[in-house]
């Protein structure tokens, strides 16, 4: 999809593949931070010293110096106008911004995921333990929160497209006169495509966490399940987890970031004439 063709960016169908794809990008991105322990000096503020002088953990000064490197090269190729004929908030592009202070949403959504991640996830998915890999496991780390992250403030993009369809734009528009958030949550939400997400996003897991054989059997192990012993499939990740990670996490924050996106949508905004009551 390219995100500077405004069809593109908009049409929920091809935005919605954008989603199903970042399924894939998530699963494999925890399957890699999986293989490392969970490194837990790496989430300690003040464990070491930064010549920047950051006191954050050493998660949070890789993220920092990995921002700083996407915002310096961002400025060369943003393009001088973007093309959508409504104001997106900034940023345009989801990014994972650190220090998270970041949004003009009043969700600090980046703090979400990041909290999230590390409290929720990482004690599931990793061995518990130091193996002292600290710069694997951080440099996983941050692929996992940039894919989340993206992932997540997608729903900005999801919401301007909803907002954008004709037979829907009068009913949001009373609704963010309003400010009815939860009527708003409503109008967004589909279930529908909830449930098929999740269904998929458990087969995807139970696949992309086994291993193969070059002869094409799935690797099996013996495991001692009730007092004897039972072949099981050895899993890189456990499939509740991500299932688990999807319906607590990333689809409530993407719809979050969905309200509080079409919270602003009417500022500076001129309603068409035969679109007001
Ligand atoms: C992203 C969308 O909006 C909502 C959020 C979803 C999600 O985060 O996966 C799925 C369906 C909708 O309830 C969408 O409609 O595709």
């Amino acid at each position: 999809m390219n995100l500077l063709n405004k069809n593109d960016a908009l049409s929920l169908a091809k935005l919605r593949d954008v989603l199903i794809r970042l399924e894939d990008t998530i699963i494999f991105a925890l399957i890699e931070r999986a293989q490392f322990a969970l490194n837990d000096c790496t989430y300690q503020p003040g464990v070491y010293k930064y010549d920047n002088g950051s006191q954050g953990s050493f998660l949070e000064y890789f993220l920092h110096e990995m921002e700083k490197v996407h915002a310096r090269v961002r400025r060369y190729t943003s393009p001088d106008e973007y093309p959508f004929t409504s104001p997106l908030p900034e940023p345009m592009l989801p990014t994972l911004d650190f220090p998270p202070t970041l949004h003009p949403n009043n969700i600090n959504v980046n703090k979400d995921i990041m909290e999230r991640y590390l409290q929720d996830i990482v004690p599931k998915i990793c061995a518990p333990g130091d193996d002292l890999n600290y710069g694997s496991s951080a440099t996983r780390d941050t692929e996992c929160l940039q894919a989340l992250s993206k992932r997540i403030h997608y729903g900005k993009f999801i919401a301007e497209s909803k907002f954008m369809d004709p037979t829907q734009q009068k009913t949001y528009i009373k609704l963010i006169q309003n400010k009815d958030r939860d009527a708003i949550m409503e109008l967004l939400t589909n279930r529908t495509v909830e449930a098929a997400l999740l269904r998929r996003l458990r087969r995807k897991a139970l696949i992309y966490g086994s291993d193969i054989t070059e002869t094409g059997e799935v690797v099996t192990k013996e495991e001692e399940v009730e007092g004897s012993t039972a072949t099981t499939t050895s899993r890189k990740i456990q499939a509740d987890v991500v299932v688990d990670l999807y319906e607590r996490f990333v689809i409530p924050l993407t719809k979050e970031v969905e309200v509080e996106y079409l919270l602003r949508r009417l500022d500076g905004w001129q309603i068409p004439e035969d679109t007001e009551n």
